[in-house]
């Protein structure tokens, strides 16, 4: 089995290709999902108020993630505080994605922090989605994000040109959704061949 990990900038499109994977049919992962569904366990949501206080909360009692990301960006030690909560728990997931999906070929697994959090030794191989700056710039901008949160958060984050350096294989990100699936599954052909 080949494990390999799609990772990259903010907005450079990693959900987008691993949508395109899992239509596919193959096995996928995603970090950020996990992240998610997490967030919705209530011995979890403890944890994160007590790393931030209640002024992450809405007044439904609901938790305000733009809040907690802009307390992040505030403090590198808010910052240090929610991953080390949440990397372990992420990790197990992941292995637990692993052995439940032990007879597939290959399983892809997005994780936007991998250079960061330094799991680049858990993978076979480690592909990096890219684009231009400016279509970032725009991408970012339709994710709802404003330009001065997406540069703190960029400033969070090992610059592309430095994951690009150390990729196994770039995916370029712009083209056409149909143009992405064709070279994805040209590069999967020879994987399933070996
Ligand atoms: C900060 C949070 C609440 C923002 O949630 P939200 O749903 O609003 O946005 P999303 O998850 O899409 O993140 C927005 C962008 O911020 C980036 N980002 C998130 N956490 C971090 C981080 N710890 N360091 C650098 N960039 C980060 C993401 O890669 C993404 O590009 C959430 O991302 C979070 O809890 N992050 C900490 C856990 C973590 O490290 N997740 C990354 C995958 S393991
Ligand atoms: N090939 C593409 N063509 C057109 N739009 C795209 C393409 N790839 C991504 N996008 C758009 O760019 C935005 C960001 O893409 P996506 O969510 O896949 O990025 P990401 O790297 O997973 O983001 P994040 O860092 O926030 O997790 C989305 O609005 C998505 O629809």
């Amino acid at each position: 089995m080949k494990k390999i990990a799609i990772t990259g900038s903010l907005a450079t499109g990693k959900s987008t290709v691993l949508k395109i994977l899992q239509n596919l049919g193959f096995a996928t992962f995603s970090c950020d999902e996990v992240v998610r569904n997490l967030y919705e366990d209530p011995e979890i949501k403890k944890r994160v108020i007590g790393i931030f206080g209640e002024e992450i909360l809405e007044p439904d009692g609901k938790l305000n993630k733009k809040k907690i990301l802009e307390k992040i960006l505030e403090n590198q030690e808010f910052k240090k505080e929610l991953e080390a909560l949440f990397h372990p728990l992420v990790k197990k997931k992941c292995i637990e994605f692993i052995n439940a999906n032990k007879e597939e070929k290959i399983l892809f697994f997005e994780v936007p922090l991998l250079f960061e959090a330094g799991w680049e030794s858990f993978f076979d191989e480690i592909w990096v989605v890219s684009c231009s700056e400016k279509v970032q710039k725009e991408r970012i901008l339709k994710k709802g994000l404003d330009e001065k949160m997406g540069e703190g958060i960029l400033k969070l984050q090992l610059p592309l040109s430095e994951k690009e350096k150390r990729a196994h294989r770039i995916i370029f990100s712009e083209k056409s959704i149909e143009d992405l699936e064709k070279e994805l599954k040209e590069i999967i052909k020879e994987y399933l061949k070996a």
